[in-house]
């Protein structure tokens, strides 16, 4: 039967405003592959009481019996969907909050999750302390919510819980964006939780933005998104390339031009944001017009007398290393602090974790809708290959990817001979048990003792991912334990 753990009640303080106050009750589905995972010093850690369930029948008595905050649930039990509970566990009470626990081959059953009201989802492998950070954050989101609702604190733009697909009515829910998509852009994983903290907290102050990362990683993209969430947002988005004009008409594109009266494209965003992409490659007087230009909002020319006013917000983004661009002297280095007031640093692709396949999901499903053809996910095997390619593109280059599949095939999943030759360079196509078969014979592997195999390929798995753990159990879909404790048995032998 479920195992009960206290924890130090009132100490969250989200639950404990008043003298009823009470910890938070968290419930975890937990068969055993989830026990390691989530132990029970994690939660207590935040200061909430415990109860596991071992079987989905074991968690919808504790759902009736107790009061449940959140329930944390894998998206299957021995092979029985959990769809079905969560369906279950909303209709008795929406204010539940749901965490879905997904492999990396569920991204179909997660979203479909995250569709009926599960307000999070974490991807396994996971550790303690992601574990920790998205219950807290959780625990954050329903007292935030519940406080508002109390009327005691109001929060401006609290993150939209989609209606649970029964109270949805005509089923617009399918259509909305589950609330870690923002204004297009996915962000699921941790690494982006700074870009959310940005959206929510800086999008509606006046303070200039500075956004680094690489091509193709969403700089304009957010940018675009900073601007709808302001009290601009009425207001011109305006763009400037500064890569692709000479330097010399971009002074005079940009900012006023004394020889033939034009005002210049800064002009143009008043009342709005005024987007400079690539900053650090335009020329010293251009950026020395931004320094005045940011300071005073003048965008007279240069030894002009009357000062033109222009109240713009500007947001800069660069793809280049801004230290080392700053040290060869080609970015001035006061205007650089003069912008980084709010730096934001999007991640490269590769290292967003579970967003690739998020992010690969829902622009399969959105291009196939447009091109209407049928497909709804990836094959394990392409999934596989998706989360290992580098990505030197980025977004930009998986989103071509994705059109690229689209235009060229049809059917229910992606399998890997569908990828484009050079993200297959080099691997065996899993999806396909002939060419496998022809590739192990070639590797020698046929014949030889299953454990000699494992160790051959688990070794190999993390010689591929540059000696990461993490990144080769993501790959071969185990927990990071699993390795380490194979690698230590190995070495006992
Ligand atoms: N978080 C995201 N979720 C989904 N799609 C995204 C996300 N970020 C970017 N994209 C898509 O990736 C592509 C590239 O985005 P964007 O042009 O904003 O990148 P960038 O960093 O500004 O590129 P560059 O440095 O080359 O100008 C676009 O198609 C955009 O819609």
């Amino acid at each position: 039967m479920a195992i009960e753990e206290r924890g130090n009640p009132g100490a969250t303080g989200l639950f404990n405003t008043d003298a009823n106050a009470r910890s938070p009750v968290v419930m975890v589905l937990a068969p055993p592959a989830l026990n390691d995972l989530c132990p029970a010093t994690v939660f207590k850690s935040l200061d909430c009481e415990i109860r596991y369930a071992n079987s989905i029948a074991e968690a919808k008595i504790i759902a009736e019996d107790d009061i449940v905050d959140i329930a944390l649930l894998p998206l299957d039990v021995n092979g029985r969907s959990v769809l079905p509970l969560i369906r279950d566990l909303i209709k008795r009470n929406a204010e539940q909050a749901i965490i879905v626990v997904s492999k990396s081959n569920q991204i179909n059953d997660a979203a479909e999750a995250m569709r009926l009201g599960a307000l999070d989802c974490i991807f396994v492998p996971f550790t303690h302390n992601r574990l920790e950070k998205t219950v807290s954050q959780v625990l954050q989101k329903i007292g935030g919510i519940r406080k508002a609702q109390d009327g005691t604190i109001a929060i401006s733009k609290p993150r939209a819980r989609l209606a649970p697909a029964h109270k949805a009515g005509s089923g617009h829910a399918a259509h909305a964006d589950p609330h870690w998509i923002r204004h297009g852009m996915v962000l699921s994983d941790l690494s982006m939780n700074p870009v959310l903290h940005a959206l929510d907290t800086i999008a509606s102050s006046d303070a200039p933005i500075y956004i680094q990362g690489e091509t193709g990683t969403g700089k304009e993209l957010l940018a675009r998104a900073l601007h709808a969430e302001s009290n601009r947002s009425a207001g011109p988005f305006v763009v400037v390339d500064c890569a692709r004009l000479e330097p010399d008409t971009l002074t005079h594109q940009v900012f006023a031009d004394g020889r033939n009266g034009s005002k210049g494209t800064a002009s143009t965003a008043d009342g709005g944001t005024l987007f400079l992409d690539e900053i650090a490659r335009t020329d010293l007087r251009v950026q020395e017009q931004l320094m005045r230009f940011l300071e005073n909002g003048d965008i007279a020319p240069l030894g002009a007398l009357d000062a033109a006013k222009v109240d713009a917000r500007i947001i800069c983004a660069s793809s280049e290393d801004t230290r080392a661009e700053i040290k060869a002297g080609r970015l001035r280095e006061d205007l650089y602090y003069r912008l980084h007031v709010v730096p934001i640093t999007l991640p490269a692709l590769r290292d967003r974790g579970e967003d690739i396949l998020v992010i690969a999901n829902t622009k399969l499903v959105q291009t196939a809708r447009q091109e209407g053809r049928r497909f709804r996910g990836f094959t394990p095997g392409a999934a596989g290959i998706l989360v290992s390619h580098p990505w030197p593109g980025n977004i930009r280059q998986l989103v071509n990817v994705i059109w690229n599949i689209v235009l060229h095939h049809d059917g229910d999943l992606v399998t890997a001979d569908m990828l484009p030759v050079d993200l297959l360079a080099g691997l065996p196509d899993p999806d396909n048990s002939a060419g496998l078969q022809a590739t192990l014979a070639d590797t020698g592997l046929l014949g030889r003792p299953l454990a000699e195999i494992e160790r051959i390929v688990i070794e190999e798995t993390i010689r591929a991912q540059g000696g990461s753990i993490p990144r080769a159990a993501q790959v071969l879909d185990v927990s990071p334990s699993t390795i380490y404790r194979k690698r230590e048995h190995w070495t006992q032998k």
